[in-house]
């Protein structure tokens, strides 16, 4: 690879179909791609000293039309949120990708193009670091290999949410639905007939208080760690041969069984509750909270098109902001 004027890297959104938060102590998880989602980063050399990076948001949604040449970045037309950006990590990831890789540092601008709507569950910050890396690598013409994307993904991570499991980072650049724990990532062939229906509360959840909270609880009584981290994997067990086999009713009530537990640890809300009743109301097989929770999205599994449509419209009725579809078919390599 050579090195080019401007580098592009993209990565997905993802939803959490089981075993969120318990991946954070070591037990496993279970996330799908949303490919149709996605956030794109230009890389640039600036003229500022080395190491100084600076970001802007492009107008949202063009990571999502015709493919672009890497020298056909466009111009920044809205700034990236700065509200959000000293939690983001992207500074800190920049330098370690100068330190791990050896290049010598220099100035960044990075244009972000990020259509993942920020703490809805969706992975915005693991997909935002994973476009960041490969917009680098593309920009310095090197090959990064995976286990050292995952790093680099793993240091914004970190200043994000404090102890990320790491299941965000592989999900939102893995083209199939994955097994993940403790940094073993399995990719999963999916037998199931089915769509997924992931909505929006519209409420931004924090992943990172999200964390800090059951943390506590835990602390406070550790029985109840030990009851939440068993369950949890019971579940995700089940689900993943429900998953590949094609059960999907059984896969359902395990959704429902996994938002039971996680409401049950004070992870849910009215609005995600409102939404998961509307969608069980219009004949779903099942759902639940998808990632840190308090807020952000629902997946909820319906068994044909016909069925997920007609959830669709109940989640909207309910007060999603906005849906999207995973037909299990998608999943195809
Ligand atoms: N478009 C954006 N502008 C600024 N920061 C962003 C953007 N997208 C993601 N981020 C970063 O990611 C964080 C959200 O990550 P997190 O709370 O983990 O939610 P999510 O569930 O989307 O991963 C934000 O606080 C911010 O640091
Ligand atoms: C709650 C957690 O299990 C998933 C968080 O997902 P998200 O960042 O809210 O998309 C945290 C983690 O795995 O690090």
């Amino acid at each position: 690879m050579n090195a080019s004027v401007v580098g592009e890297g993209r990565a997905h959104a993802k939803s959490i179909l089981c075993g969120e938060h318990a991946v954070v102590y070591g037990a496993p998880a279970v996330a799908i791609p949303m490919r149709q989602v996605s956030v794109t980063v230009w890389a640039r050399r600036s003229g500022e000293p080395g190491g100084q990076v600076s970001l802007v948001n492009v107008a949202p949604g063009q990571a999502n039309t015709a493919d672009r040449r890497a020298d056909e970045a466009p111009a920044a037309a809205r700034l990236w949120d700065r509200s959000r950006e000293a939690d983001s990590g992207l500074h800190d990831l920049v330098a370690a990708f100068f330190r791990t890789t050896g290049i010598t540092a220099c100035g960044i601008d990075l244009s972000v193009d990020c259509a993942i709507p920020p703490g809805r569950g969706m992975g915005s910050s693991a997909a935002c670091g994973r476009a960041v890396v490969l917009a680098l690598a593309s920009l310095f013409g090197r090959i990064v290999d995976a286990d050292t994307v995952f790093d680099l993904v793993q240091t914004a991570e970190r200043v994000a949410h404090g102890s990320p499991s790491g299941v965000d980072t592989v999900a939102t650049g893995s083209p199939v639905p994955i097994w993940f724990q403790s940094g073993v990532t399995k990719e999963l062939s999916v037998g199931l007939d089915g769509v997924f229906v992931i909505a929006d509360s519209g409420v931004p959840g924090e992943t990172k208080a999200a964390v800090d909270m059951l943390r506590a609880r835990f602390e406070a009584d550790p029985a109840s760690r030990t009851r939440f981290l068993r369950r949890s994997s019971v579940i995700t067990a089940s689900a993943v041969e429900d998953l590949t086999l094609g059960r999907a009713g059984d896969l359902g009530r395990r959704l429902t069984e996994n938002h039971e537990l996680l409401s049950e640890f004070g992870l849910s809300t009215a609005e995600l509750d409102r939404l998961l009743a509307a969608a069980l109301d219009a004949g779903c097989l099942g759902g639940k909270l998808s990632g840190g929770g308090l807020g952000g999205c629902v997946v909820v599994l319906a068994d044909s098109p016909e069925h997920a449509e007609r959830a669709t419209a109940a989640l909207r009725t309910a007060g999603a902001t906005a849906t999207w579809s995973v037909p299990t078919g998608r999943f195809a390599n």
